[in-house]
């Protein structure tokens, strides 16, 4: 469906608009924002030599050149000191997200950074732009689903750009079903959301014989059928999304799964420095040769250490997806060439991870250390 068409996006501010249905998503990252901000004033010595400049020649007295200064300077913007920036609303955070406010990836960035002003983009890819391009400071991405499993996308932008992962946030998501004001349950033909927020709702959308309709984000699908006035469709969305566009909430926690949570990763364009005073856990990337067993003896690296995995994901390398063999015995073989994507639960302050890294990359054919951040404890 042309969801992304009906919705119209412009600069502005994203979190102050709760009537309106245009949001500040980050679509053109060549482009700086309206409202950017300078950082650094003026310069105090450039004013002192143009009031100098413009006196030249006559007698000036010191009086006459500071009545000039004061007058100058007080027409000028009051440069920015400690107090002002510490006392910012938002904490200084700017935190991009792929959706539109109201999302669960915006609610997972406000769960971490509670007071960050947040910047809805309109792909992931925009998201982590957004970052190394300064628009933010951090991203705030899902990586993960309990009962969906992993984003793909993700992993694949996590080794194309070169953020580091500095956190990770547990969401478990409420799932609402919301309508225009008016409109009841039985009147729905449709149900539109996110893939993930239709299948973590399929006993309630059966029961009331919707087709769905899968659309980028739940808060998207929640601003379409608000702005197009659809009385013939309900959202699987977030309270706070109806809230936003102006919905009602015709069913709350509406997840089969009451233990669905989705995990988001935190991303920075540096790493924090590693710890071991509290559970931290570490993202590595890494290739291997082919041959047998070369698996398990990438995982034992780990075991033998007594680490913890939490995660494996397998991905094709894009650039060398098969890679030919040439067997005088058994003539020719084509393997698919794999990046194995793993957590595991150790900080990189630990010599146990630094040694279990140090054995991995004696044979593995590259590795990377995407991060290493503290655990979510928090469900
Ligand atoms: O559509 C949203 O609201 C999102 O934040 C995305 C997303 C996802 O990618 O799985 C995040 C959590 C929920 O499970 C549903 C959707």
């Amino acid at each position: 469906m042309a969801l992304k068409s009906a919705a119209v996006f412009s600069w502005g501010d994203s979190r102050s608009n709760p009537s309106g249905f245009v949001f500040n998503r980050v679509k053109n990252l060549n482009t700086a924002p309206r409202n950017w901000v300078c950082v650094g004033g003026f310069s105090g010595h450039e004013t002192i030599s143009s009031a100098e400049n413009e006196n030249a020649g006559k007698s000036t007295t010191e009086t006459d050149v500071s009545r000039k200064l004061s007058r100058d300077l007080s027409s000028l913007p009051k440069p920015l000191s400690v107090a002002d920036l510490s006392a910012a609303p938002n904490d200084g955070v700017r935190i991009s997200f792929k959706g539109l406010p109201g999302s669960y990836s915006e609610e997972a960035a406000l769960k971490a950074y509670p007071k960050c002003e947040t910047v809805p983009c309109d792909e992931f890819e925009d998201a982590f732009k957004a970052v190394e391009l300064w628009l933010a400071d951090k991203a705030v991405l899902p990586i993960e689903n309990s009962s969906g499993g992993s984003i793909h996308r993700n992993y694949d932008l996590l080794l194309r750009h070169r953020l580091h992962i500095v956190g990770e946030v547990q969401l478990a998501p409420n799932f609402c079903l919301l309508a225009l004001p008016g409109v009841r349950a039985e009147q729905l033909k449709r149900v539109l959301s996110h893939p993930q927020a239709l299948a973590s709702s399929d006993v309630l959308l059966s029961k009331l014989g919707v087709a769905r309709e899968n659309v980028d984000d739940t808060a998207g699908a929640a601003q379409y059928v608000a702005s197009n006035g659809l009385r013939d469709a309900g959202v699987v969305a977030s309270a706070r999304a109806a809230e936003i566009y102006g919905l009602n909430i015709l069913a709350d926690r509406i997840q089969d799964d009451t233990d669905n949570v989705t995990r988001f990763l935190v991303l920075a364009r540096d790493p924090i420095i590693p710890r071991t005073d509290k559970s931290f856990k570490t993202s590595i990337v890494f290739t291997l040769d082919e041959g047998p067993g070369v698996l398990f003896k990438a995982l034992a690296v780990f075991a033998l250490r007594e680490i913890n995995l939490t995660k494996i994901e397998s991905r094709p390398q894009k650039k060398k997806p098969l890679r030919v063999v040439d067997d005088s015995n058994t003539g020719t073989a084509k393997y698919f060439d794999y990046l194995f994507y793993i957590d595991f639960e150790a900080s990189m302050a630990e010599p146990r991870a630094q040694n279990a890294l140090g054995h991995l990359q004696e044979f593995a054919t590259f590795l990377r250390v995407l991060g290493c951040y503290p655990m979510d404890t928090t469900l």
